[in-house]
């Protein structure tokens, strides 16, 4: 249909009656008849929405999306159109008639050629007259599995996991996921970090903690590791997904004062709890010349939180105010008082003497040399009244090789941020720098052998230096108090599920 005769249907009395009936604000005059009614340039609902639109001086819009909600009425029906760009949707009104050339359904893709008016409704400021609507691609509500007008558990979404991102929720996450992502480089932009791509694939289990997925294995004649192993000798060396690009990056910050990477991690721990996935992205950091030690480390982690966070508020408001209406109030006070607090700090010996006092009320009581487990943490972050809580020195025993051996020989400069609900955040400390401690230690653990590229970066030009790990799914579960792990990355993989 040409725009001559769009516009002719568009304007046919008993459209305009039905229509004037609203009584719509016209944001805009017609320019000129003579003009080319629809313009062909499409705006995205966000430029439409916060009037940004770079047509904003006509009427006219065209734009495309999918209908989230569709409410007919006997003269009018009202849409509800999202095209990801943000949150919000916009609301479509057209005449009954325009809708039955098009007969669009809940969930398909459209293109709407209208204007822009401004909404009589106190819901939203405008929103668009439509003149025709085309239906790009049909939904068929008999098959599609998500119903209008009903709620959907996160659980049932989730076996949808290809479909997911259209519903409201899911693609808000997503949303949130990218200025997440996007503020922490900026943080580290801001601050003097080069951003580094380390390897997926690496020779190093950094963590020593065995959960590595294993790639590639050195040759054996045993037939059933040959059975499991299909890509043996490839590299002809033991090799594997990445658990940490700590090593690397270490490695980058021997030339390099500060430098960073946000990429996938893979470990192999078999968890299906709200808390572990097999992929997930881990946000680490280098920094040399830390010689303000652990003190030094703690400030920049706390920098980094409340920047990231003030970030999301600044600039994405509307996607933060989706989840902050959902989470409840005290959840919300939580988060923003947060930015104005100091982290607090607990040393692990004065952490477990406390936690020893609670011991009947742990499934695991604790003592000094054990690991934190869940409960502990959660415990005492409640107890810290739910602020942020930085744990530090932990036994010598529990913390990889590479964590710096306090004076007392018996604990190390490692550090781990416990969040409310979460736990641990992110895993920090100071690397050993000193040589023969270090190459005692790797001697013990009978690395010494692998490691030994790792000794020639305390060798040639070594500073005092340290860093961290944050994990990425983990912070967008605090943020937007997301209950599983699961629902907070696109295409979750965890024990016992690698769908789609
Ligand atoms: N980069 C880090 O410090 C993270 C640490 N290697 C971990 O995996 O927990």
């Amino acid at each position: 249909m040409t725009s001559w005769s769009v516009l002719r249907g568009f304007l046919h009395p008993h459209r305009l009656k039905n229509l004037s009936s609203r009584k719509p604000n016209y944001l805009f005059t017609w320019n000129s008849l003579s003009r080319r009614v629809f313009s062909t340039h499409r705006s995205s609902i966000q430029e439409i929405l916060q009037n940004t639109a770079s047509n904003q001086n006509s009427p006219n819009v065209t734009l495309t999306g999918w209908i989230r909600s569709l409410r007919k009425h006997k003269n009018f029906v009202f849409l509800q159109l999202s095209d990801g760009s943000i949150s919000n949707h916009i609301q479509v009104v057209c005449n009954a008639h325009v809708y039955d050339d098009c007969e669009a359904k809940y969930g398909s893709s459209v293109l709407v050629e209208g204007k822009l008016i401004s909404s009589p409704s106190s819901n939203h400021a405008v929103e668009v007259e439509a003149g025709k609507i085309h239906v790009l691609g049909d939904c068929d509500p008999h098959l599609y599995p998500f119903k209008a007008r009903r709620k959907h558990t996160l659980d049932y979404v989730r076996d949808y996991l290809h479909l997911r991102p259209r519903t409201n929720y899911f693609s808000a996450v997503l949303r949130m996921r990218n200025a997440l992502s996007m503020a922490v480089h900026d943080y580290f932009q801001n601050n003097g970090y080069c951003f580094i791509h380390t390897p997926i694939l690496t020779p190093s289990d950094c963590e020593g903690a065995g959960e590595v997925f294993l790639v590639d294995s050195v040759a054996s004649n045993n037939q059933s590791k040959l059975e499991t192993v299909k890509n043996k000798n490839f590299f002809n060396q033991n090799t594997y997904l990445t658990v940490s690009g700590q090593l690397h990056l270490e490695a980058i910050c021997g030339s390099f004062r500060r430098c960073y990477s946000f990429g996938p991690t893979y470990r192999a721990e078999k968890s299906t709890g709200k808390l572990h996935l097999a992929e997930f992205y881990m946000v680490e950091a280098e920094i040399a010349f830390l010689d303000n030690g652990l003190d030094g480390l703690m400030t920049i982690l706390q920098s980094l939180i409340k920047s990231t966070f003030k970030q999301l508020q600044d600039k994405h408001i509307t996607d933060m105010n989706f989840f902050f209406n959902q989470m409840p109030e005290k959840y919300r006070e939580m988060l923003e008082n947060m930015k104005d607090l100091d982290f607090q700090k607990i040393s692990y010996t004065d952490a477990i003497n406390l936690l020893m006092k609670y011991n009947e009320k742990f499934i695991f009581p604790i003592r000094w040399g054990d690991d934190l487990k869940k409960e502990h943490e959660k415990f005492l972050v409640s107890y810290l009244e739910n602020t942020p809580v930085f744990v530090f020195g932990f036994p010598l025993e529990i913390k990889p090789f590479y964590a710096r051996v306090n004076d007392d020989g018996q604990t190390v400069a490692a550090v781990d941020l416990l969040v409310p609900e979460i736990g641990e955040l992110i895993g920090g400390s100071m690397r050993e720098e000193r040589l023969p401690i270090l190459e005692k230690r790797l001697k013990e653990l009978s690395l010494d052998k692998q490691y030994s590229w790792y000794l020639d970066l305390r060798r040639f030009g070594n500073t005092k230096h340290g860093g961290f790990g944050l994990g990425f799914e983990r912070y967008m579960q605090y943020l937007f108090n997301i209950s599983s792990i699961k629902d907070t990355i696109p295409f979750p993989r965890y024990y016992g599920s690698c769908k789609v």
